[in-house]
Protein backbone atom coordinates (compact mmCIF):
# COMPACT_ATOMS: atom_id res chain seq x y z
CA UNK A 1 0.00 0.00 0.00
CA UNK A 2 1.10 3.21 -0.99
CA UNK A 3 1.83 5.67 2.28
CA UNK A 4 1.20 9.46 2.00
CA UNK A 5 5.87 9.60 2.07
CA UNK A 6 5.47 7.77 -0.98
CA UNK A 7 2.70 9.91 -2.57
CA UNK A 8 4.85 13.31 -1.80
CA UNK A 9 8.08 11.67 -3.52
CA UNK A 10 6.20 11.01 -6.66
CA UNK A 11 8.37 12.67 -9.32
CA UNK A 12 7.41 11.93 -13.44
CA UNK A 13 7.33 13.07 -16.90
CA UNK A 14 5.28 11.42 -18.70
CA UNK A 15 3.92 11.30 -23.16
CA UNK A 16 0.09 12.45 -23.16
CA UNK A 17 -1.92 12.25 -26.00
CA UNK A 18 -4.71 14.90 -25.54
CA UNK A 19 -5.59 17.55 -22.99
CA UNK A 20 -9.16 18.34 -21.38
CA UNK A 21 -11.68 18.47 -25.02
CA UNK A 22 -8.46 18.64 -26.90
CA UNK A 23 -8.28 14.99 -27.07
CA UNK A 24 -5.70 14.62 -30.26
CA UNK A 25 -2.94 17.14 -28.95
CA UNK A 26 0.56 15.84 -28.10
CA UNK A 27 1.60 16.89 -24.71
CA UNK A 28 3.74 16.24 -21.23
CA UNK A 29 2.84 15.62 -18.16
CA UNK A 30 4.56 16.55 -15.15
CA UNK A 31 3.95 15.20 -11.82
CA UNK A 32 5.94 15.96 -8.58
CA UNK A 33 4.32 14.64 -5.63
CA UNK A 34 0.46 16.04 -5.20
CA UNK A 35 1.62 18.91 -7.84
CA UNK A 36 0.62 18.35 -11.95
CA UNK A 37 1.60 20.36 -15.00
CA UNK A 38 0.57 19.72 -18.62
CA UNK A 39 2.22 20.96 -21.36
CA UNK A 40 1.41 20.77 -24.99
CA UNK A 41 4.26 20.49 -27.82
CA UNK A 42 1.97 22.76 -30.16
CA UNK A 43 3.25 26.47 -28.95
CA UNK A 44 4.87 25.29 -25.64
CA UNK A 45 1.65 26.10 -23.91
CA UNK A 46 1.22 25.27 -20.23
CA UNK A 47 -2.33 23.74 -20.17
CA UNK A 48 -2.97 22.89 -16.52
CA UNK A 49 -1.35 23.66 -13.37
CA UNK A 50 -2.95 22.06 -10.14
CA UNK A 51 -0.28 22.26 -6.85
CA UNK A 52 -2.53 19.82 -5.39
CA UNK A 53 -5.27 17.54 -6.21
CA UNK A 54 -8.40 19.08 -8.40
CA UNK A 55 -7.22 22.90 -7.57
CA UNK A 56 -6.62 24.05 -10.93
CA UNK A 57 -4.68 27.53 -11.31
CA UNK A 58 -5.05 27.60 -15.25
CA UNK A 59 -7.65 28.56 -17.74
CA UNK A 60 -8.73 26.61 -20.91
CA UNK A 61 -11.24 27.61 -22.59
CA UNK A 62 -13.99 25.00 -23.87
CA UNK A 63 -13.88 25.93 -27.01
CA UNK A 64 -10.31 26.07 -27.54
CA UNK A 65 -8.90 24.49 -30.83
CA UNK A 66 -5.52 23.80 -32.64
CA UNK A 67 -6.46 22.25 -35.68
CA UNK A 68 -5.44 25.14 -39.09
CA UNK A 69 -3.17 27.38 -37.23
CA UNK A 70 -5.33 28.06 -34.41
CA UNK A 71 -3.46 29.31 -31.05
CA UNK A 72 -4.96 27.52 -28.11
CA UNK A 73 -6.75 29.99 -26.02
CA UNK A 74 -5.73 29.78 -22.73
CA UNK A 75 -3.56 28.27 -20.52
CA UNK A 76 0.12 30.09 -20.98
CA UNK A 77 0.38 30.91 -24.56
CA UNK A 78 4.25 32.03 -25.88
CA UNK A 79 4.07 35.30 -27.75
CA UNK A 80 7.79 35.71 -29.34
CA UNK A 81 9.65 37.31 -31.38
CA UNK A 82 6.85 40.62 -30.85
CA UNK A 83 3.52 41.34 -28.85
CA UNK A 84 0.39 42.28 -30.04
CA UNK A 85 0.24 43.08 -33.71
CA UNK A 86 3.48 43.56 -35.10
CA UNK A 87 5.02 47.15 -34.66
CA UNK A 88 5.81 48.83 -38.11
CA UNK A 89 9.50 49.40 -36.67
CA UNK A 90 9.73 44.92 -36.68
CA UNK A 91 7.90 45.38 -39.98
CA UNK A 92 8.00 47.91 -42.60
CA UNK A 93 6.82 46.44 -45.74
CA UNK A 94 3.32 46.28 -43.23
CA UNK A 95 3.53 41.94 -44.39
CA UNK A 96 0.33 40.49 -42.96
CA UNK A 97 1.86 38.57 -40.03
CA UNK A 98 -0.04 37.14 -36.98
CA UNK A 99 -0.73 38.52 -33.54
CA UNK A 100 1.60 37.71 -31.01
CA UNK A 101 4.10 36.20 -32.76
CA UNK A 102 5.44 33.33 -34.85
CA UNK A 103 5.85 30.08 -32.27
CA UNK A 104 2.05 29.74 -30.82
CA UNK A 105 1.36 27.51 -33.75
CA UNK A 106 4.42 25.63 -33.97
CA UNK A 107 5.13 22.18 -32.85
CA UNK A 108 8.10 22.63 -30.75
CA UNK A 109 10.53 19.87 -29.73
CA UNK A 110 11.61 18.34 -26.37
CA UNK A 111 15.48 18.88 -25.69
CA UNK A 112 15.84 17.65 -21.78
CA UNK A 113 13.64 16.43 -19.34
CA UNK A 114 14.80 16.09 -15.64
CA UNK A 115 13.49 14.23 -12.31
CA UNK A 116 15.04 14.78 -8.90
CA UNK A 117 13.82 15.40 -5.21
CA UNK A 118 13.70 18.91 -6.07
CA UNK A 119 11.34 18.98 -8.82
CA UNK A 120 10.49 18.00 -12.02
CA UNK A 121 11.65 19.94 -15.53
CA UNK A 122 11.49 20.04 -18.99
CA UNK A 123 13.03 22.13 -21.62
CA UNK A 124 11.17 22.89 -25.25
CA UNK A 125 12.66 24.31 -27.98
CA UNK A 126 11.72 25.81 -31.14
CA UNK A 127 13.20 27.64 -33.99
CA UNK A 128 12.63 30.35 -36.80
CA UNK A 129 14.13 31.60 -39.72
CA UNK A 130 16.53 34.72 -39.00
CA UNK A 131 14.34 38.27 -40.02
CA UNK A 132 16.79 41.19 -41.32
CA UNK A 133 15.04 43.45 -38.55
CA UNK A 134 16.12 40.62 -35.58
CA UNK A 135 19.53 42.67 -35.14
CA UNK A 136 20.84 46.32 -35.46
CA UNK A 137 24.14 45.16 -36.71
CA UNK A 138 24.75 42.44 -40.35
CA UNK A 139 24.62 39.22 -38.80
CA UNK A 140 25.00 35.67 -40.56
CA UNK A 141 23.03 33.80 -38.52
CA UNK A 142 19.98 31.69 -40.55
CA UNK A 143 18.26 30.62 -37.78
CA UNK A 144 17.00 31.95 -34.10
CA UNK A 145 16.26 29.28 -31.17
CA UNK A 146 13.76 29.69 -28.60
CA UNK A 147 13.69 27.81 -25.02
CA UNK A 148 11.05 27.23 -22.98
CA UNK A 149 12.30 25.53 -19.55
CA UNK A 150 8.81 24.15 -17.06
CA UNK A 151 9.58 23.28 -13.51
CA UNK A 152 7.19 21.77 -11.34
CA UNK A 153 7.88 22.08 -7.90
CA UNK A 154 6.84 23.98 -5.02
CA UNK A 155 5.79 26.14 -7.46
CA UNK A 156 5.76 26.23 -11.68
CA UNK A 157 8.61 27.95 -13.04
CA UNK A 158 8.19 29.00 -16.40
CA UNK A 159 11.25 30.39 -18.59
CA UNK A 160 11.57 31.58 -22.02
CA UNK A 161 15.14 32.13 -23.28
CA UNK A 162 16.87 32.91 -26.33
CA UNK A 163 20.47 33.57 -26.11
CA UNK A 164 20.89 35.72 -29.52
CA UNK A 165 21.35 39.38 -29.16
CA UNK A 166 18.43 40.42 -31.15
CA UNK A 167 15.19 42.99 -31.34
CA UNK A 168 12.48 41.05 -29.55
CA UNK A 169 9.25 41.25 -27.78
CA UNK A 170 7.92 38.50 -25.65
CA UNK A 171 5.30 37.86 -23.31
CA UNK A 172 4.10 35.04 -20.99
CA UNK A 173 0.51 35.45 -21.55
CA UNK A 174 -0.81 32.93 -18.66
CA UNK A 175 -4.62 32.66 -18.09
CA UNK A 176 -5.67 32.62 -14.33
CA UNK A 177 -8.88 30.62 -13.38
CA UNK A 178 -11.08 33.15 -11.38
CA UNK A 179 -14.45 31.58 -9.64
CA UNK A 180 -15.63 35.21 -10.51
CA UNK A 181 -14.21 37.81 -12.35
CA UNK A 182 -16.61 40.77 -10.69
CA UNK A 183 -14.55 39.39 -7.60
CA UNK A 184 -10.80 39.67 -8.61
CA UNK A 185 -7.97 42.30 -7.92
CA UNK A 186 -4.58 41.62 -9.05
CA UNK A 187 -2.06 44.22 -7.26
CA UNK A 188 0.07 45.95 -6.82
CA UNK A 189 0.40 47.98 -9.68
CA UNK A 190 2.04 50.83 -11.26
CA UNK A 191 -0.63 53.88 -10.93
CA UNK A 192 -0.14 54.81 -14.65
CA UNK A 193 -1.00 52.51 -17.68
CA UNK A 194 -1.79 52.31 -21.15
CA UNK A 195 -5.01 51.72 -21.75
CA UNK A 196 -4.97 50.03 -25.10
CA UNK A 197 -8.65 49.93 -25.47
CA UNK A 198 -8.68 53.81 -26.10
CA UNK A 199 -4.47 54.18 -26.71
CA UNK A 200 -4.14 56.79 -23.99
CA UNK A 201 -2.51 57.07 -20.68
CA UNK A 202 -4.70 56.35 -17.71
CA UNK A 203 -3.34 57.53 -14.00
CA UNK A 204 -5.12 55.91 -11.12
CA UNK A 205 -5.77 56.69 -6.97
CA UNK A 206 -5.41 52.31 -6.69
CA UNK A 207 -2.52 50.35 -7.06
CA UNK A 208 -5.12 47.60 -7.57
CA UNK A 209 -6.76 46.42 -10.76
CA UNK A 210 -10.78 45.60 -10.25
CA UNK A 211 -12.99 44.54 -13.15
CA UNK A 212 -16.06 45.74 -14.56
CA UNK A 213 -15.98 46.46 -18.23
CA UNK A 214 -13.35 45.14 -20.92
CA UNK A 215 -9.64 45.73 -19.42
CA UNK A 216 -6.34 45.22 -21.61
CA UNK A 217 -3.82 47.84 -20.32
CA UNK A 218 0.58 47.59 -20.31
CA UNK A 219 1.37 48.47 -16.51
CA UNK A 220 5.08 49.50 -17.61
CA UNK A 221 8.20 48.10 -14.61
CA UNK A 222 5.73 46.21 -13.03
CA UNK A 223 7.18 44.89 -9.52
CA UNK A 224 8.45 41.73 -9.45
CA UNK A 225 5.63 40.06 -7.15
CA UNK A 226 2.02 40.19 -7.79
CA UNK A 227 -0.93 38.77 -6.49
CA UNK A 228 -4.41 37.82 -7.69
CA UNK A 229 -6.46 38.05 -5.20
CA UNK A 230 -10.16 35.79 -5.96
CA UNK A 231 -13.26 34.73 -3.88
CA UNK A 232 -11.64 31.26 -2.60
CA UNK A 233 -7.93 31.45 -3.56
CA UNK A 234 -4.93 33.77 -3.65
CA UNK A 235 -2.22 33.20 -6.42
CA UNK A 236 1.36 35.05 -6.76
CA UNK A 237 2.77 35.66 -9.47
CA UNK A 238 6.79 36.48 -9.73
CA UNK A 239 8.17 37.91 -12.53
CA UNK A 240 12.21 38.02 -13.76
CA UNK A 241 13.63 39.94 -16.49
CA UNK A 242 9.94 41.43 -17.17
CA UNK A 243 9.76 45.53 -18.04
CA UNK A 244 5.98 45.33 -18.66
CA UNK A 245 3.28 43.64 -17.27
CA UNK A 246 -0.21 42.82 -19.30
CA UNK A 247 -3.50 42.52 -17.79
CA UNK A 248 -6.66 41.78 -20.22
CA UNK A 249 -10.20 40.63 -19.79
CA UNK A 250 -12.24 41.09 -23.08
CA UNK A 251 -15.49 41.39 -20.78
CA UNK A 252 -18.79 40.19 -22.71
CA UNK A 253 -18.97 41.88 -25.86
CA UNK A 254 -15.70 41.22 -27.08
CA UNK A 255 -15.74 37.66 -25.97
CA UNK A 256 -19.08 36.85 -27.93
CA UNK A 257 -17.31 38.29 -31.04
CA UNK A 258 -14.40 35.43 -30.51
CA UNK A 259 -14.63 32.58 -31.81
CA UNK A 260 -13.34 30.24 -29.28
CA UNK A 261 -14.64 31.85 -26.51
CA UNK A 262 -18.39 31.62 -24.98
CA UNK A 263 -20.17 34.87 -24.03
CA UNK A 264 -20.17 33.92 -20.76
CA UNK A 265 -16.20 32.86 -21.00
CA UNK A 266 -14.47 36.04 -20.02
CA UNK A 267 -16.34 35.62 -16.41
CA UNK A 268 -13.33 32.64 -15.70
CA UNK A 269 -10.08 34.40 -16.37
CA UNK A 270 -7.89 36.92 -15.99
CA UNK A 271 -4.74 37.11 -17.77
CA UNK A 272 -1.71 38.37 -16.11
CA UNK A 273 1.28 38.61 -18.93
CA UNK A 274 4.73 38.93 -17.92
CA UNK A 275 6.21 40.63 -20.79
CA UNK A 276 9.31 42.37 -22.62
CA UNK A 277 8.24 45.04 -25.28
CA UNK A 278 10.74 47.46 -25.14
CA UNK A 279 12.41 47.54 -28.86
CA UNK A 280 14.91 49.86 -28.49
CA UNK A 281 18.17 47.35 -28.28
CA UNK A 282 19.49 44.24 -29.93
CA UNK A 283 19.43 41.46 -26.46
CA UNK A 284 19.08 37.92 -25.43
CA UNK A 285 16.20 37.24 -23.59
CA UNK A 286 15.48 35.70 -20.07
CA UNK A 287 12.09 36.39 -19.41
CA UNK A 288 10.46 34.04 -16.49
CA UNK A 289 7.39 34.10 -14.36
CA UNK A 290 6.69 31.46 -11.25
CA UNK A 291 3.47 30.82 -9.99
CA UNK A 292 2.48 29.81 -6.88
CA UNK A 293 -0.78 29.08 -5.11
CA UNK A 294 -0.65 31.09 -1.63
O1 LIG B 1 -6.59 36.88 -29.57
P1 LIG B 1 -5.14 36.85 -29.17
O2 LIG B 1 -4.20 37.01 -30.35
O3 LIG B 1 -4.82 35.61 -28.38
O4 LIG B 1 -4.91 38.09 -28.21
C1 LIG B 1 -5.63 38.21 -27.01
C2 LIG B 1 -5.23 39.47 -26.26
O5 LIG B 1 -3.88 39.36 -25.88
C3 LIG B 1 -3.32 40.44 -25.09
O6 LIG B 1 -3.72 40.41 -23.81
C4 LIG B 1 -3.56 41.79 -25.73
O7 LIG B 1 -3.23 42.84 -24.85
C5 LIG B 1 -4.98 41.93 -26.20
O8 LIG B 1 -5.09 43.14 -26.95
C6 LIG B 1 -5.39 40.75 -27.05
O9 LIG B 1 -6.72 40.90 -27.49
Amino acid sequence: MRTNDDIEHVAAITEQLGFAHLDDLPCLRLQFGQATAVIALYGAQVLSYQPRNNQEILWLSPLATWHNQTPIRGGVPICWPWFGAISPILNPEQLALPNHGLVRTQLWQLKSKHCSAEGVSVTLETTIAYQPWFSKTPNTATKITLQLQLTLAQQLQINLRCNDAIVQQAALHSYFKVDDISQTQVQPLPLTYIDTTCAQVVTSKANTATFCTEVDRIYQHSEPMLKIQNSNLSVGIEQIGHDATVIWNPWRERSAKMTDLTEQSYKEFICVETAKLALDTAAPLNLTQHITLL
